[in-house]
């Protein structure tokens, strides 16, 4: 107990984090992911290597039965069709009828106006958190297309900081941007998440894994999902510093970040979790 307080003064951000990862493998929530087909197999490895319980579940058919089971949903655009358009919106409406929190990932929202369009009515439907890369965050704040490079981002995250404090006004939504510093802002307060590697741009779907990630940890503490989310950044990119130490390039990255992921225990997360404040 001397020792909590002593690490507290310390990295007061240390010890959040932790106690939403012990409390995650504690509890296991279980997360709805509707979520784009590349991001599948490696957002549900991230989650239950943090502790969480993934399913995939998509059919607007079954939101019925199982979305009132869940903790927290995510949904994730990154390769929509007009027909699954429905089913998170459903799924939305019932997260937020039960009171349970969602998290939107606007993956490439600036692709095409069809989904860009597709984001701004789910974001009617009030998400808990909104995270997204620079070039994503600004295209929802600005409401229109513009150059694209598709899933990647044309911008570097603090580009996109005003941008975040805007659409987390207008929005109601806590707004998250993922990068080399990875920031979090409710429209006043901003913090930046530093751990990470740049080598985590090249696994593809990580930025969807770690917006699962947030709706895991969201999902501990719906009340404090500002929290949540600059804890769920940091731990993401506590294993992926960590997994980095033992990669050789992204496929091994991959795996030793998962693993990193899993074993994460509560001196390193003490010792290693850097965020500071940008307001
Ligand atoms: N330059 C960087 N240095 C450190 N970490 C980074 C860097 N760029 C990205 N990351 C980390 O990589 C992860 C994915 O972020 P990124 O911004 O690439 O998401 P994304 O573009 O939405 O990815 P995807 O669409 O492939 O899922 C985040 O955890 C982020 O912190
Ligand atoms: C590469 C790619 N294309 C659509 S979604 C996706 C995964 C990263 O967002
Ligand atoms: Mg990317």
């Amino acid at each position: 107990m001397a020792d909590q307080k002593q690490q507290e003064v310390i990295n007061p951000w240390g010890v959040k984090s932790w106690t939403y990862l012990s409390s995650l493998r504690q509890q296991s929530p279980l997360i709805q992911c509707i979520t784009n087909f590349v991001s599948m197999d490696i957002m549900a490895n991230t989650l239950l290597a943090a502790g969480a319980s993934p399913a995939m579940v998509h059919s607007i058919l079954e939101i019925p039965d199982f979305t009132p089971h869940i903790q927290s949903v995510l949904i994730n655009v990154g390769t929509l069709t007009p027909d699954w358009l429905p089913a998170m919106k459903a799924a939305a409406s019932v997260a937020n009828q039960l009171g349970k929190p969602w998290v939107l990932d606007p993956a490439a929202v600036g692709a095409s106006s069809f989904r860009l369009k597709a984001c701004l009515e789910l974001i009617e439907l009030k998400p808990t958190v909104i995270r997204g890369n620079g070039s994503e965050i600004i295209t929802l704040s600005m409401a229109s297309i513009g150059s694209t490079k598709g899933a990647d981002s044309l911008h570097e995250s603090s580009d996109a900081i005003e941008s975040a404090k805007s659409l987390a006004k207008s929005s109601g939504s806590i707004v998250a941007i993922s990068g080399s510093v990875d920031f979090v802002t409710d429209g006043e307060r901003v913090v930046g998440a530093h751990n990470g590697v740049p080598m985590m741009q090249k696994i593809t779907a990580s930025g969807c894994s770690v917006t699962a990630l947030i709706a895991a940890f969201v999902a501990i503490d719906p009340t404090h999902a500002f929290e949540a989310t600059a804890s769920a950044f940091s731990v993401f990119g506590l294993a992926g510093d960590i997994g980095m130490e033992l990669a050789k390039g992204p496929a091994s990255l991959r795996m030793h970040l998962i693993d990193s992921l899993h074993r994460l225990d509560q001196d390193t997360v003490l010792d290693r979790v850097t965020i500071t404040s940008f307001s």
